[in-house]
């Protein structure tokens, strides 16, 4: 038995399948998650002594590649100070006058956000979000978009991506049926379908919230003008328009993905946009913002509650600080340029292998949708109907050649400012041993 199995074991005793998230079990692909016991630039390293190069990222947050000096320094300049005080702090000012400024540097109408609240998760930015939304408009329901992952909020498990999609479930047990009757599920990249909700529900909708770009059902690009039709029918129809930059924001590009996008299209800009992963450079963070008028409705000046303990905590912001300082125009190009170095390296040992496939990317962020010829994939439906089942073998390959990947074909492909010429050397020569795993994997009966 290797460590890894032997500690496996016994987390399975006393934690539900082992894991304290879904998506970190081999459910999907079969086998045993290795268990981590370092990690330092574009590597992690397991308990068994191996390392490997890393495309998880920790699910996004490792932006600058992992334990950068500059983040840590940050987190033990902080810890040195305590842990926690439940009041406010200057950083956490600094934190958010940072997403500002970021965000408005990249708007060409005017500023896009005056205001952020802090939080823990991403999961509490997006249920807050479509909270505020309805406090704000004084309406109920909700749209989604199949295939799009938001956390795991009630209201927002309806066909979700991620370890819902993973687990191939519909959405999940214990959320009531009133909860569900609220959200209007809609394919991804149907404007039509979005306008007969609407139309549907006149004066019911409080709010439409997309992913900026979807990433958890692999990657799907929003088609063109797709973002802005959906600001248009939100204000059309007096709804808000809720971002979804948990994964994308201050990835994509400083901006995030709207940074990429939006000046392009008119400069159009959401009502909320939520934050999370690289915000915390690897500590519990997220965010919500938007105007004034809107985030002037959250508590304790407005009447939609919302609240936390370690809301803003210390040592997080510190790290997010220090990532956000660090995240410089010479990394986004960095890891642009790893990126679309990638992307046609596994494409060519895909073809050499004669396996049919599309990448599908939003900016640096990418994954392979298998069997889907040129086209690719535009929605949930798409995504469902490719051979999602070549990745089991694709990714057994790549583990045993040390490259350690999300155990799901619905997952981005994670890249850093780390990840550096020795990194990129040993994904590429991965690749054609699993390209051609790929090649030979049987559709499950
Ligand atoms: C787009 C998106 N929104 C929200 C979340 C939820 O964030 P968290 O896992 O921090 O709750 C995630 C990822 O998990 C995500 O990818
Ligand atoms: N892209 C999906 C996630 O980032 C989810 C992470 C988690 O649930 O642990």
């Amino acid at each position: 038995m290797t460590v890894s199995e032997e500690l496996f074991e016994r987390s399975q005793r006393v934690i539900p399948g082992g894991v304290n998230s879904p998506v970190r079990a081999f459910n999907s692909v079969g086998g045993t998650p290795p268990f981590i016991v370092d990690a330092e630039g574009p590597y992690v390293k397991d308990a068994d002594g191996n390392q490997y190069v890393d495309l998880v990222g920790s699910w996004g947050p490792a932006l600058l590649g992992h334990r950068h000096e500059a983040v840590i320094e940050a987190v033990h300049t902080a810890v040195d100070h305590g842990l926690s005080f439940g009041a406010s702090t200057v950083g956490e000012t600094e934190l958010a006058e940072t997403v500002v400024d970021r965000i408005n540097r990249s708007a060409t109408n005017g500023p896009a956000i005056d205001q952020v609240r802090l939080v823990s998760t991403g999961t509490e930015a997006t249920m807050t979000s479509i909270r505020l939304a309805r406090g704000y408009t004084g309406r109920d329901k909700i749209i989604k978009f199949a295939g799009c992952y938001h956390g795991h909020v009630d209201a927002l498990l309806s066909e979700a991506g991620s370890g819902v999609a993973t687990l191939s479930l519909p959405g999940s047990a214990g959320v009531t049926q009133a909860t569900t009757a609220e959200t209007i599920v809609v394919p991804y990249n149907d404007l039509d379908a979005v306008r007969t909700a609407f139309e549907k529900y006149p004066g019911e909708i409080a709010a439409v919230i997309t992913e900026a770009a979807p990433c958890n059902m692999g990657v799907v690009t929003p088609g063109p003008g797709f973002n802005a039709g959906l600001r248009e029918l939100t204000r059309e129809f007096g709804a808000l328009m809720i971002f979804d930059e948990v994964l994308t924001g201050f990835r994509a590009s400083s901006a995030g993905y709207w940074g990429l996008t939006s000046a392009e299209e008119g400069g159009w800009a959401p009502d909320i946009y939520t934050f999370g992963k690289v915000i915390g450079g690897g500590m519990p963070i997220a965010a919500l913002g938007g105007r004034r008028e809107i985030m002037e409705y959250l508590a304790p000046n407005g009447p939609v509650y919302q609240a936390g303990t370690l809301s803003g905590n210390p040592l997080s912001v510190a790290a997010g600080i220090a990532t956000l300082r660090n995240a410089t125009g010479q990394v986004y190009s960095a890891i642009d340029r790893a990126s679309s170095h990638l992307r046609q390296e596994v494409g060519a040992a895909l073809d050499a292998e004669g396996v049919q496939h599309s990448i599908q990317s939003a900016g640096n962020i990418f994954s392979v949708a298998f069997g889907t010829g040129e086209n690719g994939v535009r929605n949930y439906e798409d995504v469902k109907a490719s051979e999602s089942y070549r990745y089991t073998a694709f990714f057994h390959s790549m583990l045993d050649s040390g490259v350690y990947m999300a155990p799901s074909p619905f997952e981005a492909w994670f890249l850093s400012a780390a990840h550096d010429d020795a990194a990129m050397d040993r994904i590429v020569s991965a690749l054609p041993a699993a390209a051609r795993a790929a090649a030979s994997s049987e559709r499950p009966r």
